[in-house]
């Protein structure tokens, strides 16, 4: 007789998201997120005051006001992304095998409230799978940390698979490739722009164990020996959605957004590249922002507000974002894969 097997749960995660535009509720969100001393990995005291006598008083009110031009009747898209992904997802897998669950890494719904939907569920396994194609410290390595500290708790820890990275996976790319092919069929563009969220550079140099990053022309090739170095999956990214999409390499050009704070971040830095792009008489640019699975801040305000302004103050005239994979068919083919090939 076939013995029933215990169904696997499935735990998508996203970095989260202010509960309202309220500056009392953003200003939560963010002692939350730069409390975490992956994403602020400077001593705790020196953390502390930045948080409580900078980012608390200032930068909460001046993040209020962006979160206010992103927000929808169906609040942050970053979350409602992140809903309807699981509500796809969930159909499209096999009920009697798999159960999906959703966590905010910082805010709701949580980490600890996604795994406990999966243990009422009494699942035999856990894949989770942090929501950031490229590997960082700051955003899949503090969600692992996040869900180890939580089942340090339980008598019983089953078995867990987290993914790490999702980069090069050919459903990814094709999914960027056929979203910017929507747009590129309309439109002839001089640049293909990739902005990634930044990071110090201390944080890639501190996980370059033995030294293989220097942060140079080492990140142009990605292979075995470099597999969690940001900078060049970032870059790995962005050659592979050109392959697809056929776009020369000499087109396109990769960057560094939202860097925070005086200390060096990854570069080159997207707000001086669009500077440079539109002193060089570039006029029509095609952005992509592929660190970002759903529409959040840093695509809908940031790039394709805030840096369009700015391409076009300098001179430019067509600044165009891909939107991102959202809860698109072919993307939740992807993570169907992602799971499937882990189960
Ligand atoms: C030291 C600061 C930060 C690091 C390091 C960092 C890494 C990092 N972040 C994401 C993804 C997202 N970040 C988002 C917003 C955001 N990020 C920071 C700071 C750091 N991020 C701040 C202060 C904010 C808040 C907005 C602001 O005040 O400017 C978002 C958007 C969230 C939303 O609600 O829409 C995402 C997504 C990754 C992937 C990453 C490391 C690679
Ligand atoms: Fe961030
Ligand atoms: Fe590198």
């Amino acid at each position: 007789m076939a013995m029933n097997k215990a169904k696997t749960g499935v735990l998508l995660v996203n970095l989260g998201t202010p509960d309202s535009t309220e500056t009392s509720d953003v200003r939560k969100y963010l002692r939350e997120f730069l409390m975490d001393p992956r994403v602020i990995d400077i001593p705790f005291l020196s953390r502390w005051m930045l948080i409580n006598f900078i980012i608390a008083p200032f930068r909460a009110p001046k993040s209020a006001h962006e979160y206010r031009k992103l927000w929808t009747d169906r609040g942050s898209p970053l979350l409602f992304h992140t809903v309807d992904l699981r509500e796809k997802l969930t159909e499209k897998l096999d009920p009697k095998k798999y159960v999906v669950s959703i966590g905010m890494r910082y805010q709701s719904p949580s980490i600890e409230s996604g795994l406990e939907e999966l243990r009422k569920e009494k699942v035999g396994k856990i894949i989770v799978l942090p929501l950031f194609p490229q590997y960082a410290s700051a955003s899949t390595g503090s969600v692992i940390d996040k869900v180890m500290e939580i089942a340090q708790g339980w008598q019983i820890i089953p078995e867990f698979s987290f993914i790490s990275n999702f980069l090069d996976h050919p459903q990814f790319i094709a999914a960027w490739a056929e979203r910017g092919n929507a747009l590129i069929k309309e439109r002839d563009y001089d640049k293909i722009l990739f902005s990634y969220h930044g990071l110090p550079e201390r944080q890639i140099l501190k996980g370059s164990v033995g030294g293989y990053c220097q942060l140079g022309a080492c990140c142009n090739k990605y292979g075995p020996s470099n597999t969690y170095c940001y900078r060049a999956q970032c870059f790995e990214t962005t050659r592979l959605i050109a392959a697809e999409m056929g776009i020369p390499e000499e087109k396109t050009v990769n960057c560094f957004q939202s860097r925070l704070g005086k200390d060096p971040w990854v570069k080159p830095y997207t707000d001086e590249v669009i500077t440079e792009l539109a002193a060089q008489g570039v006029k029509k640019v095609l952005a992509f922002s592929p660190a970002f699975v759903a529409d959040c801040l840093e695509t809908t305000v940031e790039v394709a507000g805030e840096y369009r302004d700015k391409f076009l103050e300098a001179g430019g005239e067509e600044w165009d974002l891909v939107p991102s994979l959202n809860s698109e068919n072919i993307w939740v083919e992807c993570v169907k894969d992602l799971v499937e090939s882990r189960a």
